[in-house]
């Protein structure tokens, strides 16, 4: 190369990278001025993203920042008036699909067909959540196969010491499948295998992606997801499957008991002609459910295991109370379960899925409570400890207690506040407004069934040694289980409650 076309070419990178990073918001920002400090900055917050926003939180109080990433500039902002501007949005100003598709890198990692037409949140809010009683007895079905399978003590030993995410992850895969698809794809451990990969290199892929130049950014997923995780691998199972259903729908067989079958009586045309399409739907769904709900779980589980054996008995009891007053597993045993139901909420306040929230791009200008005007094309997310933190709400807040919501919900009127699945300006971990997680209601049942038949057909515990519940993992933002973190299972042979 010639020394002119070098120059020239370093003289326009370093312009380019100063447009990309000077601040055009007017906003004060996290981090040294200029485009090194950006750069800087935003390299940081790959490790250390929430220790960012500390800083800008306590340098700026409430007012609005800007934290660079790596994927640009994200403004903070705060506030119960300015989180009811964000509830209240209708996409038209503040928007979230275009913040979904920017966050997972839709067009690349699935198709853009997910932001056009995004159906399957319709599905999820309408016929799932009306399904979910009849979906009790088939998810307490496999959870009880794939927990005897997954917590097999080895040959002449009492217990089984087990990795937990890892476990978790594949027992929600096999038992969410179990609704989306029935039995013969949940069992099939290929496509668990490949739709486990799928959904958990989704978010790696996508954050790597939104480094890079739009240009590379297809054939770089390509070139990852054919080496690793990828929607082609469990296409390939799911496609055949979503056929069959197609040609039993059109020979009026359809019997519309799976998640699977509710897709495809709100599928367009165009989709039911291309089953690929189709796929794509169950994999979306597939990744939105076992990502999720399996982080939930195993921080709920560590927590469990780490309770005094009284206080597992005492959630026990009220299991089996609820139980042998519904005669099993239904909704109304399930909402009785409020010990359990507490130590799930406990986890969305303590931990949630990240330390930001309501993540949104402003499509328009859009004006805060204190007057200060947001301009146009930036991604904004929330802060979630001054929220979920705030000791005037919740007290002690730095102390993770199973019982604080059932303690609440013994002295308070009212059975619905204080669930699981209340979402509220001071609870926000499935989001809020219109686009708040229309899949909680399945998680909720999910996660309530396993815990439940987890406990009364296993005594649970840390490692020895262990005594505290292990620290959990955090990437650029995202808040994980350590994944190397294990606990013990005891298969509790003859005790009350057993199998019921
Ligand atoms: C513990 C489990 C779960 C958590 C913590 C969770 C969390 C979330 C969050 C934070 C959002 C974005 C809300 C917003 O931006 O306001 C969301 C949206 C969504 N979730 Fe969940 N989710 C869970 C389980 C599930 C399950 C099991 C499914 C499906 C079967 C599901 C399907 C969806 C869909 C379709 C959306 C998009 C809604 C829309 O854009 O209107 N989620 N979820």
């Amino acid at each position: 190369m010639q020394l002119e076309t070098l120059v020239a070419a370093s003289v326009a990178l370093v312009a380019f990278s100063a447009y990309l990073t000077h601040n055009r918001t007017g906003l004060p920002r996290i981090g040294k001025a200029g485009p090194v400090g950006f750069i800087l900055t935003a390299l940081r917050s790959i490790g250390s993203f929430e220790d960012l926003i500390k800083e800008g939180l306590n340098k700026y109080g409430g007012k609005p920042f800007v934290v660079p990433t790596m994927a640009g500039s994200v403004i903070m902002v705060s506030g119960p008036e300015n989180i009811d501007l964000i509830e209240a949005s209708d996409d038209s100003a503040i928007n979230q699909p275009i913040s979904v598709d920017e966050i997972l890198q839709l067009h690349y990692t699935m198709n853009s067909r997910q932001l056009a037409l995004p159906y399957q949140a319709v599905v999820v809010r309408t016929d799932v959540t009306r399904a979910i009683s009849s979906f009790i007895p088939e998810v307490l079905d496999e959870t009880r196969l794939s927990m005897s399978e997954a917590f097999a003590p080895k040959v002449g030993e009492k217990s089984a010491t087990i990795p937990l995410f890892h476990t978790m992850t594949h027992l929600i895969a096999r038992i969410s499948n179990r609704a989306m698809l029935g039995t013969s794809l949940c069992r099939n451990e290929t496509f668990l295998h490949d739709i486990v990969r799928f959904a958990e290199t989704v978010v790696l892929y996508a954050q790597v992606l939104r480094w890079l130049p739009r240009i590379l950014r297809r054939p770089a997923y390509l070139l990852a997801s054919s080496a690793f995780g990828g929607p082609k691998k469990p296409c390939k199972t799911l496609i055949p499957h979503l056929e069959v259903l197609i040609a039993e729908r059109a020979q009026g067989l359809e019997s519309s008991k799976t998640i699977g079958d509710f897709l495809i009586n709100h599928a367009p045309p165009e989709e039911l002609a291309n089953p690929e399409l189709l796929a794509m739907r169950v994999a979306i769904l597939n990744f939105g459910a076992i990502h999720t709900s399996s982080i939930f779980g195993s921080h709920a589980i560590f927590h469990l295991a780490a309770l005094s054996e009284a206080e597992q008995d005492d959630i026990r009891d009220e299991i089996v109370e609820a139980l042998k007053s519904e005669g099993g597993y239904t909704k109304t045993s399930l909402a009785k379960m409020r010990k359990l139901d507490s130590t799930l909420r406990e986890v969305g306040r303590f931990y949630g899925l990240s330390c930001v929230g309501l993540d949104r791009r402003l499509i328009k200008p859009v004006s805060l409570a204190d007057g200060t005007v947001l301009p146009s094309g930036y991604s904004i997310a929330v802060p979630l400890a001054p929220i979920h933190f705030d000791a005037s709400v919740y007290p002690e807040p730095e102390k993770f207690d199973c019982f604080r919501f059932s303690k609440l919900r013994n002295t308070e009127e009212g059975v619905v506040k204080h669930g699981f699945t209340t979402v509220e300006k001071n609870f926000v971990p499935f989001g809020l407004g219109r686009h708040a997680c229309p899949g909680r209601f399945l998680a909720s049942m999910e996660l309530k069934t396993m815990l439940a038949h987890m406990l009364l057909n296993y005594d649970l515990s840390l490692p020895d040694g262990v005594k505290t519940v292990p620290k959990p993992m955090k990437l650029s933002g995202f808040v994980m289980p350590n994944p190397s973190a294990c606990i013990v299972l005891a298969p509790r042979v003859g005790q009350v409650g057993q199998d019921l």
